[in-house]
This record gives structure tokens, sequence and C-alpha cells, in this order.
């Protein structure tokens, strides 16, 4: 049996543009792991099967692709523990994907090339490939071809997941932003933010980067009033983040917050 966590994610900035043809936008956004993280474990078994969380359906995809790209049967059983939040914008689903394609690819006879897992985990979702990766990575074009990024990493993260917030789907987020007509100016607002990571060389400088084009919060403000340098909504939310420089002040933020929804206080993954 071979284990491994699955960290959730955040997105510093998430700059959208326009509709492509197949069906995804064109974005510019930096993904960053936290140490809030599911664990995936893995082991050969007689059929492909996934238990520990009902409602998998990615896992299961993931493996089954994988097995068809590598010419094999999906013999393998994956057990999910989960402590991210379902549909809150973090990305667990597509971390829980990755993980276990990295687990499942390293028992193969014949692993696939890194390449071409990234292909496998691309058909699977526009969040997974980054999940394979190590450390902070600049998305673009549907937000599968990464580009390694050197931030900062020395501060705490607050997430808070509102009460009572449903999430709509990422699809119907993604349309609404079209309905705003919110793609123009697409290149400079990308511009804009690779100028800004070129500068962002203490952590407060990340304060500097463009915020997010899908959604919005007033928890991001009230995480500002508390102290954190930089907030707001991480990906089609719900959930919200906030950085703050000092762990005492991350932690009586989140305290205050916990009126308003679940609240966690954490960090940027590291790995190894
Ligand atoms: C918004 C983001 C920000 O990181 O994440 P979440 O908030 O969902 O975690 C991502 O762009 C979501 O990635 P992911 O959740 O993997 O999306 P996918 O399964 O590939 O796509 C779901 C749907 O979202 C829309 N979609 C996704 C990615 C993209 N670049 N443009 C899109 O328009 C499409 O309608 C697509 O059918
Ligand atoms: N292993 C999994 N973990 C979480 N969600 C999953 C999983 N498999 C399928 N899903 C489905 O994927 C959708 C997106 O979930 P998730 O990845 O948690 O959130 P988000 O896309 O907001 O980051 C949810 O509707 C959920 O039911």
């Amino acid at each position: 049996m071979r284990r491994a966590p699955a960290p959730a994610k955040i997105n510093l900035s998430l700059v959208v543009g326009p509709l492509r043809d197949d069906g995804k936008h064109e974005v510019a956004t930096v993904l960053q792991r936290v140490d809030l993280g599911d664990c995936v474990s893995l082991s050969a078994a007689p059929v492909l099967d996934v238990v520990g969380f009902d409602g998998d359906t990615i896992v299961r995809a993931a493996l089954a692709a994988l097995a068809r790209r590598a010419g094999v049967e999906p013999r393998w059983l994956a057990r999910i523990a989960k402590a991210i939040p379902v549909a809150a914008g973090l990305g667990g689903g597509s971390s829980d994907a990755a993980t276990a394609l990295r687990l499942a690819n390293d028992m193969l006879p014949e692993p696939l090339a890194v390449d071409d897992l990234a292909a496998v985990a691309a058909e699977i979702g526009a969040d997974v490939p980054f999940f394979l990766r190590p450390g902070p990575q600049l998305g673009t074009a549907d937000g599968t071809v990464l580009a390694p990024l050197d931030l900062p990493q020395d501060y705490w993260v607050v997430l808070v997941l509102p009460d009572g917030a449903v999430k709509a789907s990422t699809a119907d987020v993604y349309r609404r932003f079209d309905e705003r007509d919110g793609m123009r100016g697409f290149e400079e607002r990308r511009a804009a933010l690779v100028d800004a990571l070129a500068a962002a060389r203490r952590a407060r400088d990340l304060a500097t980067l463009p915020g997010n084009d899908l959604a919005s919060s007033p928890l991001a403000g009230a995480l500002l009033e508390h102290g954190a340098f930089r907030a707001d909504v991480s990906g089609a939310g719900p959930s919200v983040y906030g950085l703050f420089l000092e762990q005492r002040r991350a932690e009586a933020a989140a305290r205050t917050l916990r009126t308003v929804g679940r609240t966690w206080v954490t960090a940027p993954f590291r790995d190894g």
C-alpha cells in the first residue's frame, strides 16, 4: 500500500479571458498548495475501486484514464480520507486525482513519462496537472500550461468557508463571467499579473497581485480588517482566504470569523 497527502490549493490570482472553442476559458492564475489536505492511499486490487468518499467520480476517472493510456487493466483500490471541504474552490477532487495518478503511475511496470502523465491529468480537469507539480505555479491556457514560480512562502493562510454558501458549479461561475463581458482587456490584465509576479520578493508583495475575476466576497474585506495583507475568494468559491504575516493574528482572525463559517489556519504546503 502506498499513501500520500493531497493538499488543497488557493488561487492567489485568477485572471480570466475569452471562452475558447473547447468550452474552457483562457486564464492566467497563480496556484499555491496549502497544508490542509486529504490523504490518498493506493493498493493493488482485482478491479478498480474507490472507497472513503462516496461522491468520488474524479479519482475513478483518473485511474481509468491512466490505465487506458498505459495499456493495462485498472487494478487498484484507492482510499480517500477527506479533510478538504467539497466544492469549495479548494481543488480537493483535483488534488485527490493527481495524487492517485502519481501513486498508480509509480506502481506500473512501465510508468508514463511526466508529460504523458500530465496529459492524462489535463483530460480529467483543468486543475489536476497543477497538483502533479511541486511549489507555486503560473497556470495559463485553460490552467493546464504550468510554469514554476519562485514566490515567498513565509506567511499564514486563513481559510473561511461561509455557512450555507452553496457553490454554483464552476461552469456556471464561468458562464456568469461571460455575461458580465469580463474578458475585455485580457492581454493587459495577464501582463499586469506577470509584472506583479516578477516584483514579488516578499510575502507582503503578494498583496499587489491582481485579484479574482470570477468571484468576490465581503468576507475578503473582513479578513483585511483583521490584519490580512491580502484576501480573496479561492477559484470559483465560495471559500475565501486571507494571508497573514503573523500566526497570532491569523489565529485571532480565524477565531472571530467562526461566527460566519468554518475556518482553518494553515500555511503554504512544503514538499518532502
Ligand atoms: C476555477 C478554478 C480555478 O483554479 O478552480 P475551482 O474553483 O473549480 O477549484 C479552475 O479554473 C477550474 O478547474 P476545474 O475545477 O479543474 O475545472 P474543469 O473540471 O476542468 O472544468 C469544469 C468547467 O469549468 C469551466 N472552465 C474550467 C476551466 C477553464 N479554464 N475555463 C472554464 O470555463 C468549463 O465550463 C468546464 O466545463
Ligand atoms: N474525490 C473527490 N473529492 C471532492 N469532490 C469530488 C471528488 N470526486 C468528485 N467530486 C465532485 O467534484 C466537484 C468539485 O469538487 P471539489 O474538487 O471539492 O471542488 P472545487 O472544484 O470547488 O475545487 C463536486 O461536485 C464533487 O461532488
